[in-house]
């Protein structure tokens, strides 16, 4: 399929939970987030007593050229490992110089994004407000609160996903829970 091929389609997404009745989602257990959490011992714990589900998304089977949008639900589930929030693994575009954009649909939570210059910023999600991912900017959702954390995002279909520098670097910042709030700290683990 070239990009001048594909036909005009939709695709449902509920408002609420995020998910969709016509396309299969992508589902992140606990487990393949190795090393991603601050506290190893309460991942170990929970991985042992059910691997749960964290969070799923949405990748539509498009060209992946710059003509393209993907898009689709990202559905980040409530829970904390220890006293550190649910989150997405995070990832800077493969093309670094490519953006995006979040739109929260339900729940509540944050985007967590950082340069490889070392700016780093935390962008609130709540139903109705649009987030910004600038070119450049790795980028990591977050719960939170009590219910999923629904956004709605686009960004060119070549951006392609880094993993790599967020599996070996890890983040600059975390977000715990303090006191019952939010609290952004260093992350100890940032190499
Ligand atoms: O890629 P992760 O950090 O695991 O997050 C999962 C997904 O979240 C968002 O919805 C992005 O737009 C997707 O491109 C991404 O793959
Ligand atoms: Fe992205």
């Amino acid at each position: 399929m070239t990009e001048t091929n594909v036909k005009p389609f939709n695709l449902d997404f509920d408002l609420v939970t995020g998910l969709s009745k016509s396309t299969k989602s992508t589902k992140r257990h606990l487990s393949k987030m190795k090393g991603m959490y601050a506290d190893d011992a309460a991942f170990a714990a929970a991985v042992q007593s059910g691997d749960p589900l964290v969070y799923e998304f949405y990748e539509l089977d498009l060209p992946e050229t710059s003509g393209n949008l993907l898009f689709g639900t990202s559905i980040v589930y409530p829970g904390k490992v220890g006293n550190e929030y649910y989150m997405t693994k995070g990832h800077f575009h493969t093309i670094l110089e490519t953006g995006e954009v979040y739109y929260c649909l339900s729940g509540e939570g944050a985007m967590l994004l950082e340069n490889p210059e070392g700016d780093w910023d935390l962008q609130r999600f709540i139903p109705g407000q649009a987030v910004y991912v600038p070119p450049r900017y790795a980028h990591r959702s977050i719960n939170l609160g009590t219910e999923p954390l629904v956004t709605f995002f686009t960004f060119r279909a070549d951006a392609g996903h880094d993993y790599g520098t967020i599996e070996t670097k890890g983040y600059r910042k975390l977000v715990i829970e303090k006191d019952g709030k939010p609290e952004i700290i260093d992350n100890p683990k940032w190499k």
